[in-house]
C-alpha cells in the first residue's frame, strides 16, 4: 500500500484527453469508481475530495447512474470538499448542494462521513475555515497518517480550473495561494461570484495520493496550457498528487497545450 504521508516527490503530470465534455465526464466517473474500489480493497475507508462546477456535476451524475457504483461500499467513503461558496445551507450555488443532488442523495452514504465545508449561518468565513481545518485534523487516522500536517491522506482529490487559472478557491494574485500554515482559509472578494468562499490551501490539497484536474471547454484552454508550463505561477500549477497528477481534459480544454 502506498502511504500518502511519505515525503513528497515530483511526479510529472499525466494528460488524458477525451473527445468532449460528455466523454470526459463518463471517463472520470469510471476512473473515480475504480479508485474507490481500489482504496477499499486495500482495506481503507476511501477518502475523496470533491469539487464544484459544471463538469464535476456531470461526473457525479455519471457515477450515480453507473451500475459499477454497486461495487463500492458507499458507507466506507469519506467525502471532503476542496472549496466552497460561503452561502446559506442548501443554496443551489453551493458545491455541497450540487454534489448531494447529483451523487450523494442517490447513494447509501454514511452521513457521518460526509464533511461539507460550513455554510453561512452567521459566523465569519474565517471561523468557518478554522472549523473545517479542525474537522480535518480530527479525522486523522491514529495508525497511518502524519499528524504534523493535520489533514488526512486523501485517495483522490478532484479539482476544476477557472479560465483565470484558479483552482479550488485559490485565485491568481490572492494571498491565500501562498498560505502554508493552515489547512483551510477564508477568501473575500473572489473575482468569480459568490465573493465569499472557503478553500483548502495548497499544502492541504497536496495531501492526496492522486490529484485530478477535470477541465472542459475552450474558455479553459489558455489556463490549462499556462498551468502545465514548468515556470507557471498560476494557482492551478501548484497542486500535485503524491503518486499521480492527472489532467483529465476534453479536446477543447487541451487545444492550447504546447
Ligand atoms: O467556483 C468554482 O468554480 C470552479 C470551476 O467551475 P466550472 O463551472 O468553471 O467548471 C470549481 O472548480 C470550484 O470548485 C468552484 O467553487
Amino acid at each position: 500500500m502506498t502511504d500518502a504521508s511519505a515525503p513528497s516527490r515530483v511526479v510529472d503530470p499525466e494528460l488524458l484527453i477525451h473527445r468532449d465534455a460528455t466523454a470526459l465526464a463518463h471517463a472520470v466517473a469510471a476512473r473515480f469508481i475504480t479508485a474507490l474500489v481500489d482504496a477499499q480493497s486495500n482495506g481503507r475507508v476511501a477518502q475523496v475530495v470533491l469539487t464544484g462546477g459544471r463538469v464535476a456535476a456531470a461526473v457525479y451524475r455519471s457515477v450515480a447512474e453507473s451500475p459499477a457504483g454497486a461495487s463500492i461500499d458507499w458507507q466506507r467513503v469519506e467525502f471532503w470538499w476542496g472549496d466552497e461558496r460561503f452561502l446559506p445551507p442548501g443554496d443551489p450555488e453551493r458545491n455541497e448542494t450540487q454534489a448531494r443532488d447529483a451523487l450523494l442523495a442517490h447513494m447509501d452514504v454514511d452521513p457521518a462521513r460526509v464533511h461539507p465545508m460550513p455554510a453561512d449561518t452567521g459566523q465569519s468565513p474565517e471561523a468557518a475555515a478554522e472549523a473545517y481545518a479542525s474537522e480535518l485534523a480530527a479525522a486523522i487516522s491514529a495508525l497511518s497518517d502524519d499528524k504534523r500536517r493535520a489533514v488526512p491522506a486523501f485517495d483522490v482529490l478532484m479539482l476544476g480550473v477557472g479560465p483565470d487559472g484558479h483552482v479550488a478557491s485559490l485565485f491568481p494574485g490572492y494571498p491565500q495561494v501562498a498560505v502554508t500554515d493552515v489547512a483551510a482559509v477564508a477568501v473575500h472578494d473572489s473575482p468569480k461570484p459568490p465573493p465569499t468562499r472557503i478553500s483548502l490551501t495548497v499544502p492541504a490539497l497536496n495531501r492526496s495520493r492522486e490529484v485530478w484536474f477535470v477541465v472542459s471547454g475552450e474558455d479553459k484552454a489558455a489556463a490549462v496550457a499556462g498551468a502545465l508550463k514548468e515556470t507557471s505561477t498560476l494557482p492551478a500549477s501548484a497542486p500535485k498528487g503524491r503518486n499521480r497528477t492527472l489532467w483529465l481534459l476534453d479536446e477543447a480544454a487541451a487545444s492550447q497545450i504546447e
